[in-house]
């Protein structure tokens, strides 16, 4: 077994070989710009173009017609967010999400309040999921945007989409879901969902980074006011020459997706459920986040009485992702788990375990062992620990000022 061990799928996969196989006439020999209409380069280019075109769409069962490329799921978010709050803007100036999104959501709404649009941002519940009654409630005559994340990326819950969809739809506002994380995990029908616009990613699906989609449903159709001017690209929604190998790689790797989907989620919930059973085996351990409507890769647990910090120090040997404020660029831990109603302790001993294609039961075993090793020990060392050992309420305990 080789180290490190990655098991940090949420964040990015590794680019399926099969993948990166069919990338790679088109940085070569197929280099012709898919726009150049009027010679055979440009043709071949195109043909791959639009035959990835369907392969995402068949994904997600949409048209093909209905998907703009664009640079990842943070460009999708933006195109969608702004572009339909720019464009339906007579119609109203208030927009619903959620606390949980990715910053890619939330910092671009926060852009439009900036430029006077009014904002809702509503807490989960201690789950995860949004309440349906609590969503209605927020929805006002002049909403004219909602956008709703598939899967959280910290915590793999999956929201109920079908239904915020249908509240929309009877309402008349626009729904834009985030489904970065989604992508291969969950079976997603756009001819069901009464979704307006969705966001994609490669990089989470085993294909390349730098390269996404947005779906922009047709029927009943949907406007958006460009983001980025140029050329008149993707008809006039986003400017600028295609990257014809990524966007094969994209196709390729939504195509894998799409065929083995079932057979994959079975192995790798195995794996996250095997990990799952072999840490919280320990004392304290603490989910965060829904089991059941939950991706299959993800775990999210807190290891009460331990620093986060100290922790992915002592296990170095393993990619995961922390809660924990020092392991990011901001200085709060995170605002999803908090949102959770996690408190601040819980929080930063929290660690996003994502295991994957690649993953191993091997590995799975190895980080087992490691993590009941090293967390005894921190444990051994903190003074906490102990009182909690002696049976003291640590609420009751006066702690000194600093
Ligand atoms: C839920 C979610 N949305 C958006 C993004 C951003 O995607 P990209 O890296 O393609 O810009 C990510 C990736 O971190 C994500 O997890
Ligand atoms: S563990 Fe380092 S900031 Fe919380």
């Amino acid at each position: 077994m080789k180290l490190p061990i990655y098991m940090d799928y949420s964040a990015t996969t590794p680019v399926d070989p099969r993948v990166a196989e069919k990338m790679i006439p088109y940085l070569t020999e197929k280099f012709g710009n898919p726009a150049s209409r009027s010679h055979a380069f440009g043709w071949e280019a195109d043909e791959a173009v639009e035959q990835a075109r369907a392969q995402v769409a068949a994904l997600v069962n949409a048209d093909p017609k209905e998907i703009v490329w664009t640079s990842g799921a943070t460009e999708s978010n933006n195109l969608a967010i702004k572009g339909a709050a720019h464009f339906y803007q007579g119609k109203g100036k208030h927009v619903v999400t959620m606390r949980i999104e990715h910053k890619a959501v939330l910092d671009t709404v926060r852009e439009l309040e900036r430029e006077g649009f009014e904002a809702t941002y509503l807490d989960p519940e201690p789950s995860g999921l949004l309440d349906l009654e609590k969503f209605k409630a927020s929805l006002r005559p002049d909403t004219i945007l909602v956008s709703v994340m598939l899967v959280n990326n910290e915590i793999g819950v999956i929201q109920d989409i079908a239904a915020i969809g249908e509240i929309c739809r009877e309402k008349g506002i626009l729904f834009h879901v985030d489904a970065a994380q989604a992508t291969g995990k969950v079976e997603i029908d756009l001819q069901k969902l009464k979704v307006d616009l969705m966001s994609f990613s490669a990089h989470k699906t085993y294909g390349p980074k730098g390269i996404g989609a947005l779906y922009v449903r047709r029927k009943p159709r949907v406007r958006l006011e460009a983001q980025m001017h140029g050329g008149g690209h993707e008809r006039g929604m986003r400017s600028g020459t295609l990257p014809t190998h990524q966007i094969v790689g994209m196709g390729e790797a939504f195509r894998i997706a799409r065929e083995e989907m079932t057979q994959e989620n079975e192995r790798v919930r195995m794996l996250r459920d095997r990990l799952l059973n072999g840490l919280k085996s320990m004392e304290e351990v603490h989910i965060n986040g829904d089991m059941e409507h939950r991706v299959p890769h993800n775990l999210n647990l807190s290891f009460n009485f331990v620093e986060g910090e100290s922790l992915i120090m002592a296990i170095k040997d393993v990619a995961v992702s922390s809660g924990s404020a020092c392991t990011s660029a901001s200085l709060e831990p995170s605002y999803v788990l908090r949102a959770l109603g996690r408190s601040d302790e819980l929080a930063h001993s929290s660690i996003r375990f994502s295991v994957g294609r690649f993953t191993t039961v091997e590995e799975v075993d190895y980080v087992i062992a490691l993590l009941n090793d090293k967390i005894g020990k921190l444990r051994e060392l903190s003074p906490l620990w102990d009182m909690y050992k002696e049976g003291i309420d640590l609420n009751t305990v006066q702690w000194a000022a600093h």
